[in-house]
């Protein structure tokens, strides 16, 4: 097969996925909008743990690629759910804040706080999330105790913005012991 060949069974795959890719999403929306009517979590990790074993276990060669495909697929899927879910973003929000902290620091900012399992949802895991929502880092620090990690990160941004409100909804909801402290210049 020439280059030319291969990038055209490329463009009909993409093609194939990009119709695939849309209808998971939209069962997605409607996954949320039950969620968002029964009070059930975003995030069902052994539903997901579930999808990646029965999916994986009979892929060789391409095994661990496919594994971190479909982990990224489900991030994004949470992600655009926790978009829909206003009620669930504010009070998230409203139990994470702390006293606003009197700091040197120009403009909004927003410094988050949580813990996580090292082997679990990680901080790749999280930079993701606040990838995705198009958030950017001014600050980060990591500790590390055992398994557990705790970061600190300092946001740009503010807490009436709409993607950092689903941003800190989703690590919320998916790390522990969160909590928000709103930077003052
Ligand atoms: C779609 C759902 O929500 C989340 C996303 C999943 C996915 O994208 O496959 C699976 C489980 C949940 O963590 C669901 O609960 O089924």
């Amino acid at each position: 097969m020439t280059l030319e060949e291969i990038r055209c069974e490329i463009d009909n795959v993409d093609t194939q996925m990009k119709e695939l890719f849309l209808k998971r999403m939209e069962c997605a929306r409607n996954v949320a909008q039950e969620k968002s009517r029964t009070g059930g979590d975003v995030y069902v990790p052994e539903r997901e743990e579930e999808i990646i074993r029965k999916r994986t276990e009979d892929v060789k060669e391409v095994q661990s690629e496919y594994i971190e495909f479909l982990r990224y697929l489900m991030t994004v899927s949470r992600k655009y759910q926790y978009g829909f879910l206003s009620g669930m973003q504010d009070s998230v929000i409203e139990k994470a804040l702390k006293v606003q902290k009197e700091k040197a620091v120009e403009g909004n900012r927003v410094e988050i706080t949580f813990r996580m399992d090292k082997e679990k949802n990680n901080l790749y895991h999280f930079l993701n999330v606040l990838h995705l929502n198009g958030i950017r880092i001014e600050k980060l620090s990591l500790e590390s105790e055992g398994q557990i990690q705790t970061a600190v990160i300092l946001l740009e941004g503010n807490l009436e913005n709409s993607e950092m409100r689903r941003a800190l909804c989703q690590i919320g909801k998916e790390a522990f012991d969160f909590s928000i402290t709103v930077m003052s210049e």
